[in-house]
């Protein structure tokens, strides 16, 4: 009983250390550290077996207990529960996912009662591998992380195939057999049209897709949904330009691209991408080069507030700013290793290791992030002829993405500029998750103007909503 006891411990910190929303490290590193912090005695390494195998199997054997009533017939002392949810799910991995299919205790009356449930877990298991058209669940948890994203997202970039867009969609038909309607159906196989961004599809994130000729020829462009709405929102036309002011790896510039550049093909550069870290350019080089823009747009390497003057560029009608950030709306092992290859973000951000993350020093670093992002966002702001800038971040924190907004609006400068926020007609009014209204209330005592801010931002919520966590905004002026 000990090891299903330590185990739950774990697995219940390692559930907070999820709900608190920071991007967890790896789940070994989770293991060892609570383990040391609840001083337990159990092996630390048969623990890690457990949970482990456990956290990969988590979401199917959430359903199976749902469907199976388990949860109902927990018997009660004094009004509380006698069995903990999480040592229940514990025994239901070892008696339907574990090699021996055995429960590793002695006679316990939450061994009974789990092992009286047993056919009814067994048929919904049964039941849950018919759904997913699998012969083992185990074919759907291969890899070794955290977790990741619930959807690969896919979108069509129409720089390279705006003539042969439905040959295109034939194309991913043909691979992905199994069209869904709720992208939360999507298994093995499967596609899903998305709503709310034109041209974007998602499939299941064990499918392969970087070996498609689609995919090499750079006729698609993998891209989470949430880091396609900048681009969806600023709709550039033919006749804008427009400044990508933190561009690398290059998902939003490309995207931008793909608006701009869908009817006509580049003969001029319409597009400015900035990027401060020089190896970080190469990467967004690359991607310009894949999505056959390089002639429409123009990489600058180094501080946009430095290199960028606005009356060099008098002309910038739009503006694309996803500043470093915290990354806490990223989640899984998988996620986290890209940014830290691929330096996707400043130094702060790639420290983001949640041992490491103290209450203390997650404030300081918000309040460094947050006037960066302001000064940036203020900067773009006195360009002379914007009309229209999308903030975004892939941050879950207020900090850094209401309070951007909150702060912004109560500028005497960018008051004297003439910038608003768009209202949500214009800010994919259909998107159901929108701003914080707490977080302006407290600023605007004008409850009508406190909810029409907060309904003009969007946020989404990392996995729940279908992938990262993300926050946008648009600003406007006449
Ligand atoms: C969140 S990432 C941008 C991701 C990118 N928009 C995409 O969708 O692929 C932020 C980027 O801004 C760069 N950056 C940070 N401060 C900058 C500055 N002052 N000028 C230009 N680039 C900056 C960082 O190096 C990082 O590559």
């Amino acid at each position: 009983m000990e090891l299903y006891r330590d185990a739950s411990w774990v697995l219940e910190f390692i559930e907070a250390e999820e709900k608190r929303g920071q991007v967890a490290g790896s789940l070994q590193t989770l293991v060892f550290k609570s383990c040391k912090r609840f001083k337990l005695k159990t092996n630390p390494k048969h623990i890690y077996a457990m949970v482990h195998s456990c956290w990969g199997y988590r979401s199917f054997i959430e359903t199976i207990m749902a469907k199976s009533g388990i949860m109902t017939g927990i018997p009660e002392k004094k009004g509380r529960k006698v069995f903990n949810r999480l040592t229940i799910m514990l025994l239901v991995h070892d008696m339907l996912f574990s090699k021996s299919k055995r429960i590793q205790m002695g006679k316990h009356p939450i061994k009974t009662f789990v092992v009286k449930h047993k056919t009814r877990l067994q048929s919904e298991l049964a039941r849950l591998k018919i759904k997913h058209g699998v012969r083992d669940l185990k074919e759907l948890v291969k890899d070794d992380r955290v977790d990741r994203t619930p959807v690969r997202w896919i979108r069509l970039n129409l720089v390279k195939c705006a003539d042969q867009i439905d040959d295109v969609i034939a194309e991913l038909k043909r691979k992905f057999k199994n069209e869904v309607n709720d992208w939360r159906d999507i298994v093995p196989g499967s596609l899903y049209r998305d709503v709310y961004v034109p041209l974007l599809f998602g499939v299941h994130p064990t499918d392969k897709i970087t070996s498609h000729e689609l995919y090499k020829t750079g006729k698609i462009i993998i891209q989470d949904r949430a880091s396609c709405f900048p681009a969806h929102i600023l709709h550039p036309t033919g006749d804008d330009v427009v400044i990508d002011a933190c561009a690398a790896p290059g998902n939003k510039t490309t995207h931008v691209a793909s608006y701009m550049f869908a009817k006509e093909e580049p003969t001029s550069v319409k597009i400015h991408a900035f990027e401060k870290d020089p190896e970080r350019a190469k990467t967004l080089r690359t991607m310009i080069k894949t999505a056959g823009v390089d002639q429409g747009i123009d990489v600058h390497v180094g501080d946009f507030t430095k290199l960028a003057k606005p009356d060099i560029f008098p002309n910038v009608t739009g503006f694309i700013l996803d500043p470093s950030c915290s990354g806490s709306g990223i989640f899984g092992r998988q996620m986290i290793d890209d940014i830290n290859t691929n330096k996707r973000d400043d130094s702060t951000t790639v420290e983001q290791q949640p041992e490491e993350i103290t209450d203390v020093n997650l404030k300081t670093r918000l309040s460094k992030l947050s006037s960066f992002q302001f000064e940036i966002v203020k900067y773009a702001m006195s360009f002379p002829s914007a009309k229209k800038l999308v903030y975004s971040t892939c941050s879950i924190h207020p900090e850094e993405n209401e309070r951007i907004v909150i702060d912004l609006l109560l500028d005497a400068k960018v008051q004297e500029w003439g910038w608003k926020v768009r209202q949500r007609s214009g800010v994919m009014p259909d998107w159901p998750r929108r701003g914080l209204v707490e977080e302006f209330d407290d600023v605007f005592r004008d409850q009508k103007e406190a909810l029409s801010l907060a309904e003009s931002c969007i946020r989404v919520m990392p996995k729940e909503d279908g992938g990262i966590g993300f926050f946008a905004v648009c600003f406007e002026r006449d």
